[in-house]
């Protein structure tokens, strides 16, 4: 099987190879920080070899739990917010078919999502179309106490209660969390619900491939042994014992950083397939709070490819030079699907007859790559040669890794999220939660 690839020729003008191979001793040195365990974060280090130990009874009892839900369920709600959330939207809207929810032929259940918003529309419509459906839930929460999830499994909960009975939901209702605390992990052991443990050495940024991920991910009929084949083929290809100029997780975090020093402070991640915009999405979390510490860390941000180039393209051609993309190209589509012939011609496009559509794309990722490299924007290129579930946990398992390296080369602790709590100390003391009374009449002496 081939790898997926990274070329870093068009990320060079800005930064030389010379810089970048020039971080290689250091680049492997944070590597082996990461193997050897012993750098900052190193209590979250769970998942750096987590694809190698998952073992085949844990995928079972997983896909054995998917199979109760997907014979009870024609719709499945996965409850959580970041990790708990991100890692399986990616995956099933990378490899679900783009129309999924409109097929009625259907061999696995809708998968719908909750929690991850507090949004009072979002919730009462999901009630809503709930109603008279056969449903299940999945509540996903490592810490077992955020809000956003807890608030809406507490209103799921009720309401599959309420259609079917507490004895019946019981057996449609999942809880992935920790595996002694929080409250989660109490209701679930009270109300006697099938639980999965999320590791307490995996962060939620990194978990995707524990029972947080993995089980939505079989649920909505996708292979998870796959998934983690990938990943431990990338965990493999990106060992400390690879050498820097083959080591794909080394170079990334290296060019990453060189560009960073050089001013590049926006790194963009694009895509010319529709599907993988959710891969942003949880890219975004993994990087973002893993490097935005001590005022510093590259601004992940994201495109989706032509689309953009209609709203964005403007910017990333003409705006501040402090940004440069990473590019995920995929070699082969799923699908082919030709240019008709049209005998009018007024749409002009008969020059694309008998063409694949995928080759339009892929001139259109050409000339977008020359443009914007010309304009001033680095391009580093990620080439996939497919989109299925094991190139999708390479994809992963490298980027994870690279992240950790990457963490460490800026200097900072890749494995905490400090910042997250000041929102919610916040919030708390505005909702007047009991325990919060000093902050709540600190907070609203400054409103
Ligand atoms: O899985 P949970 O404990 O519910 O946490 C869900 C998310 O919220 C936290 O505040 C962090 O920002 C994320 O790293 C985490 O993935």
């Amino acid at each position: 099987m081939k790898n997926i690839s990274l070329n870093i020729d068009k990320a060079l003008g800005t930064v030389t190879k010379e810089q970048v191979y020039a971080q290689a001793e250091k680049a492997n040195e944070c590597n082996a920080t990461l193997q050897n365990g012993n750098g900052a974060g190193n209590d979250f280090l769970g998942w750096l070899h987590l694809p190698s130990s998952i073992t085949d009874a844990e995928l079972t009892d997983i896909e054995n739990t998917a199979n109760v839900l997907r014979s009870k369920c024609e719709v499945v709600v996965a409850i959580g917010i970041g990790g708990s959330y991100l890692g399986t939207k990616a995956v099933v809207e990378a490899l679900n078919n783009s129309f999924d929810w409109l097929h009625t032929d259907r061999k696995n259940p809708v998968l719908v999502y909750a929690g991850h918003n507090i949004g009072e529309d979002y919730l009462y419509e999901l009630c809503e179309i709930l109603k008279g459906k056969q449903f299940g839930l999945i509540n996903i929460s490592k810490s077992g106490t955020t809000t956003e999830p807890a608030l809406a499994f507490r209103m799921l909960k009720k309401q599959l209660e309420d259609a079917v009975g507490k004895e019946e939901a019981k057996h449609r209702i999942v809880a992935i969390t920790d595996a002694k605390r929080g409250a989660l992990r109490t209701l679930a052991d009270q109300e006697g619900y099938k639980t999965f443990i999320i590791p307490d050495n995996v962060g939620g940024r990194f978990s995707v491939l524990t029972p947080v991920g993995l089980l939505p991910i079989a649920v909505a009929g996708i292979s998870i042994r796959d998934l983690v084949a990938g990943a431990v083929s990338m965990e493999k290809a990106t060992d400390v014992s690879v050498p820097f100029a083959e080591n794909m997780a080394e170079i990334y975090a290296a060019t990453r950083n060189e560009l960073y020093k050089s001013g590049k402070k926006v790194e963009i991640l694009a895509n010319f397939h529709p599907k993988l915009h959710y891969i942003a999405e949880w890219w975004k979390q993994l990087y973002g709070e893993s490097e935005g510490k001590d005022g510093k860390g590259i601004f992940p941000a994201s495109v989706d490819l032509t689309t953009d180039l209609h709203s964005m393209g403007q910017w990333i051609q003409d705006g501040e030079r402090t940004i440069f993309e990473t590019v995920i190209s995929v070699e082969e589509p799923t699908h082919k699907v030709l240019v008709p012939t049209d005998e009018a011609n007024l749409d002009g496009l008969n020059f694309l007859a008998g063409k694949r559509v995928d080759e339009v794309n892929k001139m259109a990722e050409l000339g977008t790559q020359l443009a914007h490299v010309d304009g001033g924007v680095p391009n580093l290129k990620i080439t996939m040669p497919e989109v299925s579930p094991y190139y999708i946990g390479q994809l992963f398992y490298f980027f994870e890794r690279a992240c950790g390296i990457s963490g460490y080369m800026l200097g900072v602790n890749p494995f905490d999220q400090p910042g997250v709590e000041a929102y919610k100390k916040n919030m708390f003391a505005l909702l007047n939660k009991p325990g919060y009374e000093k902050e709540s009449e600190a907070i609203r002496a400054r409103l």
